[in-house]
């Protein structure tokens, strides 16, 4: 039996190890990395996440899936959202809970969107099949590891921890990543189980 590949590609490898944890071996493709930044555009959530995999098929034209993550603050109408890499960066995480001072709504959502492509280098809009997780939680002063973006500063809804404080078996349970990568895997099991 010939086994078929799925190309991740992503420069993150913190993302491809979370992917790799849940998946699992439950999957029926194998997950290849291709470690690559790609560019993304400016727009909505979707948008950008269906251009990064355009992007993504044509350079390497085979079926591929990349993944863009958001962190919405709903005091400031969903911002940084897919722009969060570089509000982490240039304020680190003190800098993104000093981002709500004056605000007391200190809710936030982190939105995980794979998007898949079946590997056609002119691959259209339409070919393009997104799965999306949410989950919500509050934005603290930062707690925890330091070694995952956002995850000190980011606290689920329901937990007295932050994901950097929770052991990573728990994280991958109620994460946005985990959430859609259930749906990415209900659709791949019916597409290429049979
Ligand atoms: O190559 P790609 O896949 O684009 O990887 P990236 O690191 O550029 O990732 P994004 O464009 O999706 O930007 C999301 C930012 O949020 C961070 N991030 C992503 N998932 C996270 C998670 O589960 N917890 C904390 N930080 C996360 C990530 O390190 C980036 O700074
Ligand atoms: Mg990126």
């Amino acid at each position: 039996m010939t086994s078929r590949t799925l190309t991740f590609v992503t420069g993150n490898v913190k993302k491809l190890e979370e992917v790799r944890a849940i998946l699992g071996s439950n999957f029926p493709l194998e997950i290849v990395n291709h470690n690559l930044d790609l560019p993304e555009l400016q727009g909505e959530i979707d948008e950008v996440s269906i251009r990064k995999c355009q992007e993504a098929a044509r350079r390497l034209k085979k079926p591929v899936i990349v993944e863009d993550t958001s962190l919405c603050f709903n005091a400031l109408k969903g911002l940084p959202g897919p722009y969060i890499k570089w509000f982490l960066e240039k304020l680190e995480p003190e800098g993104l809970y000093k981002l709500l001072t004056g605000w007391e709504d200190k809710s936030a959502e982190a939105v995980c969107t794979f998007a898949y492509c079946p590997g056609n280098e002119a691959c259209k809009d339409l070919d393009v099949v997104i799965f999306q997780g949410k989950t919500k939680g509050t934005i603290v002063p930062p707690r925890g590891t330091r070694d995952f973006g956002w995850d000190c500063v980011f606290q689920p809804e329901g937990y007295d921890k932050t994901y950097a404080e929770l052991p990573k078996e728990e994280k991958n349970k109620i994460s946005h990543r985990y959430k859609a990568l259930d749906k990415m895997k209900t659709y791949f099991k019916e597409t290429f189980t049979n």
